[in-house]
């Protein structure tokens, strides 16, 4: 009998290689279908399977994730072969079925059996990536008789997975990748990091009652949904935060992020080629995040040939020296040589499609120069509130000086406010100036130090001042000596 059966064995391990080896892929494919038709047909169990990827390979599926989670808690009892991710900076280890690993999960007295599946290119297909064409699933076999538990079961799966990835979630900051990365089924548009920026509105310098309101509003943005719903307008906000460098705009983003819980998509424009690439990055990000374009001025050429050629006539010398002209025509002539990213194409991506799915997402655009941005791009309804971050006034010092030295008083503090109402600073200034550089600096040093810095800051001023002075009265004297000659001319 052992010989009949090692021979029948024998028999069927050389069909299945003459099989797999001399049928052509076309057909064993072909061949194999109708035997699982056949298997389907007879078999009383029935699978479901939940793709990595949705829709056109655009999109990674949510329900894919929520599974991975439910499966990543559920599946570590009983799976033998588990995966392990190194997760929240290295600090902890989240383990989740491996591939081709198989778990039982009961349900109301019911039994389901889950399976973590990856569908790999045939061998005739030559991918330049090799292991990123690779398609990921999860399989889910039930009995025929449990069909009317079925949608009840995977609602509670999708539940609970999305509740462990909402506990175990850690605020992310994602920036763009060079789309010259973005081939390939596993590859992503977005890198990320955790987000830890410990800015909040409540060590943000600024005035309290505007500060408030910003607060509240965004409070009640993100409860919103049913109100946006019910005026028939995508759950989204948009800000423009302009002021001059230092002022804490982006501490304000990291503050708002902090605020709502959200994420960050940093979007760099100059490195996305075109329109349709910044459309492609926009579906992949997700709700409950807050999208941030800086220095828009600086990005992309957003203002048009018209206003370019006026501001060329302006104070050109004075331009060079700013260091704000500077840093945005270096990244205006850089960007114009990678980008090609319009104004139109990003308007129409604002106000697109994408903005209405998922929602609850937040544009800022930040910049140091709100003038020269065209107005359609920052028109109530695209940018519905405008913040300007200022220079230092008296109050926004009395948060610095609470954050960095722990008062709310001292005697130097009316010597500050009447310097503050005579010169301008930036918050990141006064920061500077505040923090003890070593421990024998106390308070007192700290501020007397801030004090010599806006004296020489409100000495720098009147210089400036009265070298513009001189200045106009250089360029008066010349139109008028001009003027003079021209109708000396004439009378000769
Ligand atoms: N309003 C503020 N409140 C608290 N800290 C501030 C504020 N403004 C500036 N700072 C401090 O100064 C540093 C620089 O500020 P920030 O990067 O937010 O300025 P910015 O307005 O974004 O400048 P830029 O226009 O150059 O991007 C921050 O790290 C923060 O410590
Ligand atoms: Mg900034």
């Amino acid at each position: 009998m052992w010989t009949e059966l090692s021979s029948t064995i024998t028999a069927l391990s050389v069909a299945w290689f003459m099989f797999d080896k001399y049928f052509p892929y076309q057909l064993r494919a072909y061949l194999k279908r109708y035997f699982q038709k056949f298997v389907t047909f007879v078999s009383p169990y029935i699978e479901i399977t939940f793709h990595e990827f949705t829709g056109e390979r655009l999109k990674r599926s949510d329900a894919y994730f929520a599974i991975q989670n439910y499966l990543s808690t559920n599946s570590t009892k009983n799976a033998k072969k588990l995966k392990a991710d190194v997760v929240k900076d290295s600090q902890s280890v989240v383990l989740s079925m491996d591939d081709y690993e198989e778990v039982t999960d009961v349900f109301n007295g019911v039994k389901f059996w889950w399976a973590s599946r990856k569908k790999s290119p045939p061998s005739e297909v030559i991918s330049f990536n090799p292991g990123t064409e690779e398609k990921r699933y999860y399989k889910l076999t039930f009995h025929r008789r449990n069909r009317e538990i079925i949608k009840s079961y995977i609602e509670h799966v999708l539940k609970q997975g999305k509740e462990i990835a909402v506990k175990d979630r850690k605020r992310m900051l994602y920036t763009n990748n060079p789309s010259k990365n973005w081939y390939g089924w596993n590859s992503t548009k977005w890198g990320s990091i955790v987000f830890e920026h410990p800015a909040t509105f409540d060590t943000l310098a600024m005035g309290t009652k505007m500060k408030e309101e910003i607060k509240k509003e965004l409070i009640k943005f993100s409860k919103g949904k049913d109100y946006y719903a019910k005026i028939g307008k995508a759950w989204r906000r948009g800000y423009l935060l302009y002021g001059p460098p230092g002022t804490g705009k982006s501490t304000m983003i990291a503050a708002m992020a902090n605020l709502l819980d959200y994420d960050i998509y940093d979007i760099e424009l100059t490195t996305i080629k075109d329109n349709s690439e910044l459309r492609k990055l926009l579906i992949e990000t997700k709700g409950k995040s807050i999208i941030v374009i800086e220095d828009i001025d600086c990005s992309i050429d957003l203002t048009g040939q018209r206003k370019k050629k006026e501001e060329k006539d302006d104070d050109e010398a004075d331009k060079e020296k700013d260091p704000i002209s500077k840093k945005k025509k270096e990244a205006e002539e850089e960007s114009k040589s990678k980008s090609k990213v319009t104004l139109s194409g990003l308007l129409n991506v604002i106000d697109g499609i994408w903005s209405a799915c998922g929602g609850e997402r937040i544009i800022i655009f930040t910049t140091n120069y709100v003038d020269k941005l065209d107005p359609a791009l920052i028109r109530r309804g695209r940018m519905d509130r405008h913040i300007e971050m200022s220079y230092c006034c008296f109050e926004a010092f009395k948060v610095l000086a609470k954050n960095y030295l722990e008062i709310e008083w001292h005697e130097l503090f009316g010597k500050i406010e009447e310097l503050f109402g005579e010169t301008k600073i930036s918050p990141a200034d006064v920061a500077e100036n505040l923090m003890p550089k070593s421990d024998e600096e106390d308070e007192e040093t700290c501020l007397k130090n801030l004090i010599e810095a806006l004296e020489v800051s409100k000495e720098e001023a009147k210089k400036s001042q009265k070298k513009k002075q001189r200045s106009r009265l250089r360029k008066q004297t010349k139109r008028m000596a001009k003027h003079v000659q021209k109708k000396q001319k004439r009378m000769v």
